[in-house]
Formats: structure tokens, sequence, C-alpha cells
């Protein structure tokens, strides 16, 4: 069996190689002719999986490490008999730490504390879920924009124009849709966003073209009361710098970059073709994860719940970094700026999940431990 995949899956020999022969080729450029005698195709986001890309092939199977899958036309491949699997909520988490971080990031720039804001969050799937629970457990009042969810106890649903004139913050964690009754594409235009709160934080860590960005950029001429985070861009890996400037945090797609999310897509796909040829998954995901760099967190009495977290989330990821990164696209000639994105992307540093922190916390405060648990690190009781 031949089994095409994306050079930038992490462990992607590890996983398959038992099933077949594997060949890695840059995302980017993977095209029909590499696909013509494949059975499988392993990819993540940057693959366009076109009617076009694989109704030549041989193909059995295609299988994306990654949550969202717009980059996939899944009617071509049911109509063509290939089996289809994402990852679906691989890396919720940290995707959820990502927005947390620059939160947290943002809040101690601009003097506020988090919990005194109201958050927004439109669609809560995998992602925009776990991060309802958090904040709500955090003790921020959170409340949710998602058409397709039927009511829920302690979920406050409105719709998007109600969202908008109450938050202080709004998560964008939407696929990307163009179609069906409630399409995403642009679902912030220039109207929504002349329509955010004084002193809005507006951050898009879903798809790129959820927000017009060029509405964007021209309402954030005219208003520098907004803070915005944007991972994710319109036209990626085309950025466009005059929009990078003005943007509060910027970041090249890897809110989903820990490895612990990216190893989890790569062996959910894996589970995937396992089951589709009905063999026995042999590699476990436990054996395949390398311990963290930092393991333990000690906490004195003397911490304060604002500190400990700043400290433990910081120690886990700290934001800046991507955002001082991805600065440098700003002087950089349009051809350059496209390979230095794909460049970011594929040699990220590894970042590990809140979860992988071992945290003693016990001479600390009650409110210090809980807000850590809160926040999902681990807080073992001995
Ligand atoms: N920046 C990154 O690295 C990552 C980005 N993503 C993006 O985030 C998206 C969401 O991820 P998940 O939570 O895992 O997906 P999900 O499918 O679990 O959740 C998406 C939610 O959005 C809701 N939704 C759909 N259309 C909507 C609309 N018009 N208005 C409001 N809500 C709407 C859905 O009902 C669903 O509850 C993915 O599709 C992907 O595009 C996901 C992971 C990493
Ligand atoms: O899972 C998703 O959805 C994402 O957005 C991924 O983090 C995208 O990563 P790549 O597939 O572009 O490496």
């Amino acid at each position: 069996m031949k089994i095409v995949a994306d050079e930038n899956i992490p462990l992607v020999r590890e996983c398959f190689a038992g099933l077949g022969e594997v060949i890695t080729l840059p995302g980017r450029s993977i095209c029909a002719d590499d696909l013509a005698d494949a059975d499988v195709l392993v990819s993540r986001s940057v693959t366009k999986v076109s009617r076009e890309l694989v109704q030549n092939s041989r193909l059995k199977f295609v299988g994306t490490c990654t949550a969202g899958f717009d980059h996939v036309d899944v009617e071509a491949l049911n109509e063509l008999g290939i089996g289809f699997s994402s990852a679906p909520g691989c890396n919720a988490r940290s995707v959820v730490e990502y927005v947390l971080c620059a939160l947290d990031i943002l809040a101690e720039r601009d003097g506020y504390r988090i919990t005194g804001r109201t958050v927004g969050i439109v669609g809560k799937g995998q992602v925009g879920g776990r991060l309802f629970r958090a904040l709500q457990a955090l003790g921020v009042n959170v409340i949710a924009n998602d058409p397709f969810l039927e009511p829920e106890a302690g979920v406050e649903l409105v719709g998007l124009n109600e969202l908008i004139e109450r938050c202080d913050v709004i998560g964008l964690h939407t696929p990307l849709t163009t179609t069906g009754s409630h399409p995403t594409h642009h679902l912030l235009g220039e109207s929504q966003l002349l329509a955010l709160k004084h002193g809005t934080v507006l951050i898009n860590a879903g798809r790129g073209a959820v927000v017009d960005n060029r509405a964007l950029l021209s309402v954030l001429k005219s208003r520098d009361d907004l803070s915005v985070v944007l991972d994710v861009w319109e036209h990626e890996p085309d950025v466009d710098p005059e929009l990078l400037e003005l943007v509060d945090i910027g970041t090249p797609h890897i809110a989903g970059y820990s490895l612990d999310g990216k190893i989890t897509g790569t062996v959910m796909v894996y589970q995937a073709l396992c089951r589709f040829l009905g063999l026995p998954a042999r590699v476990s995901q436990r054996d395949l994860t390398p311990l963290p760099p930092l393991m333990k967190l000690d906490f004195t009495g003397t911490v304060d719940a604002d500190q400990a977290t700043s400290v433990a989330m910081r120690a886990t990821y700290d934001i800046r970094r991507d955002d001082a990164l991805m600065r440098r696209l700003l002087k950089m000639e349009p051809e350059a700026r496209r390979l230095a994105f794909d460049f970011m992307r594929k040699n990220y540093s590894e970042r590990r999940e809140f979860s992988t922190l071992k945290i003693d916390a016990r001479r600390s405060e009650q409110a210090v431990q809980e807000r850590l648990a809160a926040l999902g690190f681990h807080l073992p009781d001995e």
C-alpha cells in the first residue's frame, strides 16, 4: 500500500509505516501526479483536496490530521467512494490555551482582569465549548453564538448581533463555510466590525476568511480602541503586512500547534485508517509522546492567583515569542513573506499543553489551586 503524506505531520512514519510505504511531500504542492498510484493520502490543512486532485487516482482513503476540513471536498470523496476522516477536537486544547495566553498578555498590558469582562464565543464546538467551560470555571461571564446548538442549561446562547453588542472579548471558533443555512465566510464584515463595543478584544483562531480582512484593515485604521489577535489570515500564506502591523498579536496559524494536539491529530487519522482497513491499531499515542521540556513548578504560599496563572501559562506558552517572529514578515517582500510564513509553521518550536505541567500548589491558597485546575494544569494530590 502506498501512503502519500504531508511532510509536516509529526510521527507520520512511526504511525503509518506499519501499514505501507510512506512517501512524504510538501503539503502545498501535492498534485494529482503524486497521487496517481497512491492508496492513501494523509494531509494537513494546506493541501487542497479537490475533486481534480483525487479523481484520477486509485485512492481509497483520505485523512486530514486537522480539526478543520474546509480544504477537503468531502462530497467529491463520497461520490468517488473514497473514505475520509478528519481529527475532530485533536488540537482544541491547544487553541483554547492560545486564546487564554493571548488574553493574559493583553489584560496585563491594558491593566484589566479577564474575570471582570464578558466574553462571547462564536462557534461553541470542540474549541469553543472547551473555552466556554474554562472561562466559566475561572468565573468569567461567558455567552455564545452558535445557530446549530439546542438550548442547554448554564449556557446563554444569543444571536451574533446581540453578542457583538454585549461582549468585551469575542472569540471566533467556527469552521469556514460558504454554503448552508449559516455560512461563516465574512461572518464579520464591515458593519459587524464597526458595531463592536469600544475597546473590544477580537480573536480569530478559526479560519482567516471568517473575518473580512479588508474590512478589518479599514476599520482598524479608524478605530484604535480595538485590540485584535489574529492567528489566521484570509489568503494564507499571503499575509497583508498592513493588517499585521495593526493587530495587537499576530501569529502564523499555529494556535493548534501544541505538540500534543499535532500528535493526537496524527494518531486519530492512523486509527481511522486502521478501522477503514479492518486492521488493529498497533501504535499507541502514549508510546509516541515525549516528555515535556518543563515538567514541574512549585509555588509557595506567597503567590497569588493572578501571579500563579501568569507564571504557569507563560512558562508553558509565551505567545509574545510567536508574535515577535511573525512581525519579521513586515520587513519582507511578498514572496519571501509567503515562504517565511510556511517556514515558521514547519519549524515551529515545541509547545506543550498545560496538562503536561505538574504544579505543586499545596502550600498556596485554595484560590490559586482552583484557578490552575480550571486552566487545565496538572495538580497532583501528593
Ligand atoms: N488556528 C488553528 O490552529 C485551528 C483552527 N481551527 C479552526 O477552528 C474551527 C473550529 O474548530 P472546532 O471547534 O474543532 O470545530 P467544531 O466543528 O467542533 O465546532 C465548530 C462550531 O461552530 C459552529 N458553527 C458553524 N457555523 C456557525 C455560524 N455561522 N455561527 C456560529 N457558529 C457556527 C458549529 O455549530 C460548531 O458547534 C475549525 O473548523 C477550524 O477551521 C481548529 C483547530 C486549530
Ligand atoms: O486543525 C486545524 O483545523 C488547523 O487549523 C491546524 O492547526 C492547521 O494546521 P496545518 O494543517 O495547516 O499544519
